[in-house]
Formats: C-alpha cells, sequence, structure tokens
C-alpha cells in the first residue's frame, strides 16, 4: 500500500526537464553530502539505521515510565515537541480524557511556551496523578524548556525525593555536551542521544519523537517502518517522476518562481492539526533564509474554510494549497434520513460523513483553482502509524531536495538566535552587560 500519492494535476504547472534535473541532483546532494549543511545530514538514512537494540531500549524506558506514571510530561520546544505532539494527535482519540478507563498514560507538554498560567494550571492538575518528566533539548541550553524543566524537576522532587525523582526523569538531548547533559549526568538520569547529524526539526524518528511516543502507546515500529518504505521511495536511485519527494519539492519551487510566496498546508482531518505544525517548522526554518523562501501557512478543513475561506478564494493571488487528503476513515457513521426533515439534509441520508467530506475537498479544490490558487494533493490511505511513518519521511526528503533548489542551506537556524539575544539583554543576563544597556535605550 503506498503511503504518498501525489497529484500535481491541479496546479497548472508542467515540470521542465531543467528542473527534473535539477531536483535529482539536489537529492543526489543529500546522499553524497557534497552539499551545503552537510553535517546534518544523518536524518538522510535515519530510518534504516535504526536497530533493534534502538527500539528495545526506548520500549523498556517507555515500560518504566508506564509502570511508574498516569501523566508524562514532554519538556521540549521546536523540533523537540513537534514531531512527538503531530503524530500522538493524529493516532490518538481526541476525547480520550473522557473514557471512563485511562489505559494509556496521558502524554502532556511543556516547555514549548513562557506562559506563567500554562505551566501553574499543568502543575496544579499534575497534584492528582503520579508523573513522570522526559526533558528534551539538542542544545541542552534553550531557554522555555530549561525554564518549565526547572520547576517540574522542583515538584518531582518535592513529591518524591531527589532519588525517586530521578528514576521519574529521563533526559533526551547531545551525546557530551550542553547543560542538560551535565545535569543529566550529574543527577544520574537514564538518557538518550540526538544525534550529532541530525538537526532538531529532522529529530521525529529519533529518540525525541519515539520515546514519548513509546510511552503513550503509540506503535514506533510501525512508524519506523513506514519511514523506511519512504526512505527507499525516494531514494536518489529513483527515477524523478517515481519519486514524490523530488516531484513536490520541483513544483512547489516552480510555483514559487510563478509568484506563489505562501503555501497553505491543510487537510480535512482535525487530527492532522499538528501535522501541519510539525510541518511549518521544517520547512520554515530550512527556507525561510536570505530574503527568500516559500511562507509555509496552514489551514484544518472544514472548519478554516468559515475563517480563511473569503482570503484564499479572493485576496491577493500569491498562494498555492497542498492539502493532505485521507482516503479511508478508520470509522464509519452514516448520515440518517429525518421524518420532518426541517434542516434539509434528507438528501444525504444514507450517505456515510466521509463522502460529505471528501465532496467538500472536492469542491473547495476546484473553487480555489478557478481563484488562482494552484492545488497540490497528497493522499495518503488511512491514518495509521506506518502510514504517518512515511508521510514525516516524505515531508523531510522534499524539504532537504526543495531548499537546494531553492539555493539555501536547509540545515541551519542562524536567524533563530536573534531574539535570544534580546531577551537575555533585556533580562540582563550575566554577559549581556553592553547588549542590556544598548537595548534598554531603544525601549
Ligand atoms: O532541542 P533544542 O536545542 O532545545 O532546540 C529546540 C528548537 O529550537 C531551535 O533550535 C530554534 O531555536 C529549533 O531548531 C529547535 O528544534
Amino acid at each position: 500500500m503506498k503511503t504518498v500519492t501525489l497529484d500535481i494535476a491541479k496546479t497548472g504547472i508542467g515540470i521542465p526537464a531543467d528542473m527534473k534535473t535539477k531536483a535529482q541532483q539536489a537529492n543526489a546532494l543529500l546522499h553524497s553530502g557534497e552539499g551545503e549543511g552537510n553535517d546534518f545530514l544523518g536524518w538522510v538514512h535515519l530510518p534504516s539505521s535504526i536497530s533493534e537494540a534502538d527500539l528495545g531500549a526506548i520500549e523498556a524506558e517507555a515500560a518504566k515510565l508506564r509502570a511508574r506514571a498516569d501523566a508524562v510530561v514532554c519538556i521540549g520546544i521546536g523540533g523537540s515537541y513537534l514531531g512527538a505532539k503531530a503524530v500522538l494527535e493524529a493516532l490518538s482519540d481526541p476525547f480520550k480524557l473522557l473514557h471512563k478507563e485511562q489505559t494509556q498514560p496521558t502524554v502532556l507538554f511543556a516547555g514549548q511556551n513562557i506562559s506563567e498560567d500554562y505551566i501553574h494550571e499543568l502543575l496544579d492538575a499534575l497534584k492528582e496523578h503520579s508523573f513522570a518528566a522526559i526533558v528534551i533539548s539538542k542544545s541542552g541550553t534553550t531557554t522555555e524548556p530549561a525554564i518549565a524543566f526547572r520547576l517540574i524537576k522542583a515538584e518531582l522532587e518535592r513529591r518524591y525525593g531527589k532519588q525517586e525523582a530521578a528514576q521519574r526523569i529521563v533526559a533526551v538531548t547531545d551525546k557530551a555536551r550542553g547543560a542538560l547533559k551535565t545535569l543529566a549526568t550529574q543527577e544520574g538520569y537514564p538518557t538518550f542521544v540526538i544525534p550529532d547529524d541530525v538537526g532538531g526539526r529532522f529529530s521525529v524518528l529519533t529518540p525525541v519523537g519515539l520515546l514519548p511516543l513509546a510511552v503513550a502507546g503509540v506503535d514506533i515500529r510501525a512508524l519506523v517502518a513506514g519511514a523506511q518504505e519512504m526512505e527507499r521511495a525516494t531514494d536518489r536511485s529513483v527515477p524523478f517522476e517515481e519519486n514524490p519527494a523530488a516531484v513536490y519539492a520541483a513544483v512547489r519551487n516552480l510555483l514559487y518562481a510563478g509568484g506563489k510566496k505562501i503555501e497553505i498546508l491543510g487537510s480535512y482531518e482535525p487530527k492532522l492539526q499538528y501535522i501541519n505544525e510539525w510541518w511549518k517548522q521544517l520547512y520554515g526554518e530550512s527556507e525561510g533564509k536570505q530574503g527568500k523562501g516559500i511562507f509555509p501557512a496552514s489551514v484544518t478543513l472544514t472548519a478554516d474554510l468559515h475563517s480563511m475561506g473569503q482570503y484564499i478564494q479572493e485576496g491577493e493571488r500569491t498562494l498555492f494549497e497542498t492539502i493532505i487528503s485521507v482516503e479511508k476513515p478508520a470509522r464509519e457513521v452514516r448520515i440518517e434520513a429525518d421524518a420532518e426533515n426541517l434542516d434539509g439534509l434528507n438528501f444525504l441520508a444514507g450517505k456515510r460523513v466521509s463522502e460529505v467530506n471528501r465532496m467538500a475537498e472536492l469542491g473547495v479544490q476546484l473553487a480555489h483553482m478557478d481563484g488562482g490558487v494552484p492545488n497540490i494533493r497528497i493522499a495518503i490511505p488511512e491514518i495509521s502509524a506506518r502510514v504517518i511513518g512515511g508521510l514525516l519521511y516524505f515531508f523531510e526528503k522534499a524539504c532537504g531536495i526543495s531548499g537546494y533548489l531553492l539555493g539555501v542551506n536547509p540545515f541551519n537556524q542562524p536567524g533563530v538566535e536573534a531574539y535570544k539575544k534580546n531577551m537575555f539583554a533585556l533580562l540582563d543576563k550575566p554577559g549581556y552587560e553592553e547588549a542590556s544597556k544598548a537595548i534598554k535605550a531603544r525601549l
């Protein structure tokens, strides 16, 4: 069963031979390591390099946390939480907390904001539950998760004592560097390594994503298997026309060159909302450089047709859409006839709700095309661990190819340091005395 089927018929784009050649060359660079950012290409063969021992160690640690805690807080920001959050949302029943019996620990997230109310309300809610924490940071120094971890670590130590707390904390970080690695070594936390050559936004298939997902009861072996299939399906040896990642990268660059500056990713399944969020970091942080790059936006449909629909249909014509279309829902619900038919919906009687959703999708696609918004369709057969694993790797590979086609280094993120310097200066961080004076003079 193919994980990803790309349909570019409604983009109005024909792919010239030279673009096909360039896309193949870009893909080859990801494998040869001769392109920019080649220190961060570990993700290219990550799926096929994950060993039985790797998976066994993750599953064993997850089992320990599951035995100890009803709630496990994943602390991280950006690529250190978005992958786990995206997969968990995609594979979870959104109403599971209403179920009388909770069969899995509840995986929660912290450290992705600096909201005082958020952390207070989380700590308050945890008072009623046994809990543990997975603290994730590749650099080991990012402020947001560091603040959250300091507060959650203190609560764990207050509640369980230092020794037991150390068995309720797992660190996922650099193998040798950073404050988190130092702390984990000093406190004796079980630790997993984020490979040096895998950047944060490409790290979902490392323990960054796999450990929280294993704790939540996700079939991480199926997730990895799906990514491995897509690794093979997008290999440098695959002809352009048969490589969905190369075709998607080429089409989006052609649309960008033709003036489409904003890509809107969307789907008609609310469970995929955080796939949008993961994708926005992956593409925004990889391509937004040198004053160029497609701006990654997102919608969840059909909900956002009632908020963004007007703009997409009639606003500035700098948009294109990429829609993830789920072919088969996991459940079945049919619309029943109503004796009075006051809502006038009896014409839908007997139809599955997904049939209505599919016709909405088709109607929207045609209306937006008619309005000058090219549409790329990424069809996936279902929402399952294997299919989501393949989709994640598809987007990662296409991102690497696309960044090289755009002429940027897709694997660094120099622009994220500016706000940090200002924040530290405004907070009078030691060593920022000069910067503090300068920035306060601007206020
Ligand atoms: O895992 P870390 O090092 O805490 O970084 C978290 C996120 O922050 C960034 O470095 C941007 O500041 C992202 O690239 C990364 O995913």
